[in-house]
């Protein structure tokens, strides 16, 4: 009897385990190269629905290496990467991460307008551009630049553009490169607000950023990378205790976790 018992716990704790892999994207022994640089090794990290991520780290720290190698943009160097138990870079990995479009990787000759339909098509959401990417649009006031040449967009244009087209079905990862960059300021509260409203409603994102103080208020996570490694991550319940604390700040706390690793030669 007690032997069914803990054979039926086994069983049980083995298919919760399943469940949340299938729902969570695993970093497993992880390591990624640059060149023959190695740029993160022997990373191991589970980031489940419903979080916003902060990626912290020193210039080439690893952030956005990281990125591309969960976009499937990078290869692997060994270890792996799973996305609702789905291996980075397939198909199927692929359809459930958004990542914003790099300003400086956006087509110049189209329209902001003829992007956003070709992304559409291109991730079978229709022929025409979503209802929730043009209120975005509208939100960041770029409708009307939409009919223009993407040439003619100035860094805080393209970078807005970059995130509708890169967002455009909302699939359950996102995944932001410093995409608060060059925003006007109610553009950065539009977005903050859509990505806190995305985070209730279980989409996760992963966010790389210089702005510590996002962390003050938003992030749920914070990742620190530090020297090819994970030097820290900071769970909700740190961050909420960070916060409570009437003498410490989170953004303090993590320039002094930042200053306590050398920067990469
Ligand atoms: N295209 C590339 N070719 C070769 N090495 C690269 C390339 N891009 C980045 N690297 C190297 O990989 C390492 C990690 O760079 P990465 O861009 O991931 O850092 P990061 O944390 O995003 O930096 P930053 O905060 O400056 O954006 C750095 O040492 C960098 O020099």
């Amino acid at each position: 009897m007690a032997d069914g018992f803990a054979a039926l716990t086994v069983v049980v704790v083995m298919a919760r385990h399943a469940r949340t892999a299938r729902m969570s994207i695993v970093f497993e022994q992880l390591s990624l190269q640059r060149g023959v640089q190695t740029v993160l090794s022997n990373l191991n990290l589970h980031i489940g629905r419903g979080e916003w991520v902060g990626l912290i780290g020193s210039n080439g720290s690893g952030k956005s290496t990281l990125l591309s190698a969960l976009a499937g943009l990078l290869p692997i160097a060994s270890g792996r990467i799973l996305v609702d138990g789905h291996p980075a870079g397939t198909l199927a990995a692929r359809r459930l991460l958004g990542k914003a479009i790099d300003p400086a990787q956006l087509p110049l000759g189209l329209t902001g307008q003829q992007l956003l339909e070709l992304v559409a098509e291109a991730r079978q959401v229709g022929l025409s551009v979503p209802q929730d990417t043009m209120a975005l649009a509208e939100s960041f006031r770029l409708t009307p630049a939409l009919t223009k040449l993407i040439a003619t967009y100035s860094l805080g244009m393209k970078q807005k553009l970059g995130i509708l087209a890169g967002l455009i079905d909302a699939p359950p990862y996102w995944l932001l490169d410093e995409s608060l960059n060059g925003l006007d300021p109610p553009s950065a509260f539009v977005l903050k607000q859509y990505l806190q409203a995305a985070q209730a409603r279980g989409i996760s994102t992963l966010l790389a950023t210089h702005s510590l103080d996002l962390a003050e208020r938003h992030f749920s996570r914070v990742l620190i990378l530090a020297d090819g490694q994970m030097l820290a991550d900071w769970t909700s319940d740190h961050l909420a205790q960070l916060r409570a604390h009437p003498e410490q700040s989170v953004e303090a706390a993590l320039v002094a976790a930042c200053m306590s690793n050398p920067v990469p030669a």
